[in-house]
């Protein structure tokens, strides 16, 4: 049998059976863990995985290898792994589109760089959009690896630190409260604090039952799905006495120096509720130090009396977003202005190729394609018009970075004021 003969792909979804996972499901998961360099899971953790994949509607795609026999693992065990799921994106005006989110992509070593991703890759996007799918989003281990698949930087993340020797004063009395509440208490309050955040963040992805069991300390990643022992919550209220954010957070052990709280998981539908339950974190004795994530323009510098105190120490990509129906994903976008551009698309994998005049009339926009010998205002890659689209990019910044090819004065400006948005997207979702 010829090496590419004997590759099998099979599209399935996990299962349990009689309670335990089925033996397909197991060895998917296990591949998965392989392929990030994960520990073993055990039989408890699988069957708390697979059943975390059922709820999100996860379907996997496995890479057999049916020319492998004992003692390699790929006798049972796929070459290559890749899952899909459904989930809705932020685009901006209070609009929740529905996205194809991918996940869960390993290639063994034995078997890289023969196409494997590629064939996985191809099948799934294709079958995504003939099924009426019109964007999908990944996070990525590498930023070398999807935009040849038409995935562009759409929303980017910073981790900082804060020094709280002297607390975490803001400049402004408090709106809300700030309550510490025992982890497991998040299982409660989490889906419907992450559901408002969702619904006001440009750029958000909805979150799942693995991030609010994550919240709760239920587990602590994908390494380990066993309970967190030091774990801490609290849960912040507005004015009227509602849940609107909350933080778990762990100390970093007394090794640690300066000592440190680590913000884990933290969500806020509003800005009182990031800066006071950071505030509250600040006010911790025996603590000097806060590191977390957050957004690329975080109000917390601006907020506290010590702006000095916020200190980014890395910024990120974070969101990678594919529009996989261009002319559904520019009509549901809400726009800054009315004007027209005439757009040249290129896109590798042909979804998106093809020239495209947008026009945006009293807020509303209309796309049509043009015939392709027509003169456009601008060329640009399926992958940069998605870096575009949420507006963490603008026309200029694309531009300037010569990803965006200019053919008639004045359309950069014209892009920007349509595309612009007032706030920076920003998604703190992990998948
Ligand atoms: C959404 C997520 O899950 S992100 C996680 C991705 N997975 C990992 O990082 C785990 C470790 N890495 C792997 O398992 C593999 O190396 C993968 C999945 C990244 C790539 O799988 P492969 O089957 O080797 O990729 P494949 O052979 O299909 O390559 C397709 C193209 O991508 C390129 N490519 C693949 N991996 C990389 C990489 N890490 N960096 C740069 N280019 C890459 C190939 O050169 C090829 O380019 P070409 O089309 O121009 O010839």
């Amino acid at each position: 049998m010829s090496e590419d003969a004997a590759i099998r792909i099979e599209r399935f979804e996990p299962e349990l059976v009689d309670g335990a996972p089925s033996a397909a499901t197991v060895e998917f998961l296990k591949a998965v863990s392989r392929g990030f360099h994960e520990s073993q899971l055990d039989a408890d953790e699988l069957k708390i995985l697979a059943g975390l994949e059922i709820a999100d509607n996860t379907t996997f795609t496995a890479v057999y290898d049916d020319s492998a026999v004992q003692p390699s693992l790929h006798a049972a065990a796929p070459v290559a792994t890749y899952a899909a799921f459904p989930g809705t994106l932020n685009i901006g005006g209070g609009n929740l589109m529905p996205v194809h989110q991918i996940t869960s992509v390993t290639v063994s070593p034995t078997h890289r760089r023969r196409g494997l991703l590629r064939r996985m890759i191809t099948l799934d996007l294709s079958t995504a959009r003939e099924q009426g799918a019109v964007f999908a989003a990944l996070t990525a281990s590498e930023a070398t690896i999807y935009g040849r698949f038409g995935f562009g930087r759409a929303t980017q993340r910073a981790r900082y630190t804060l020094k709280t020797r002297q607390g975490a004063s803001l400049r402004v009395e408090p709106e809300g409260s700030v309550v510490a509440v025992a982890p497991e208490e998040l299982k409660k309050y989490a889906p419907a604090i992450f559901a408002a955040a969702h619904a006001h963040t440009l750029g958000s992805i909805s979150a799942t039952q693995f991030d609010v069991g994550q919240a709760a300390g239920q587990w602590e990643d994908y390494d380990s799905l066993k309970p967190v022992k030091n774990l801490r919550a609290a849960l912040h209220l507005d004015a009227e006495g509602k849940p609107d954010g909350f933080m778990s957070y762990q100390f970093s052990g007394w090794k640690v120096d300066p000592p440190t709280m680590e913000i884990g998981q933290m969500c806020t539908a509003s800005g009182a509720a990031r800066r006071e339950l950071v505030a509250y974190l600040g006010a911790h004795d025996l603590v000097e130090k806060i590191a977390g994530r957050g957004p690329v323009d975080d109000v917390l510098p601006t907020a506290l009396e010590n702006a000095r105190a916020y200190k980014a120490t890395a910024l990120g990509d974070h969101l990678w977003l594919r529009i996989l129906d261009l002319e559904t994903a520019l009509e549901a976008r809400t726009y800054a202005g009315d004007g027209h551009i005439r757009l040249r698309v290129h896109d590798s994998l042909g979804m998106a190729d093809g020239t495209w005049e947008l026009r945006v009339e009293e807020l509303t926009a209309d796309v049509r394609r043009l015939p392709d010998d027509g003169e456009p205002d601008v060329s640009v890659d399926v992958r940069d018009l998605a870096s575009l689209y949420l507006g963490g990019f603008s026309a200029a910044h694309l531009a300037q970075a010569g990803v965006l090819k200019i053919h008639v004065p004045g359309a950069v400006r014209t892009l920007d004021s349509l595309f612009a948005t007032s706030t920076i997207p920003y998604c703190q979702a992990d998948f």
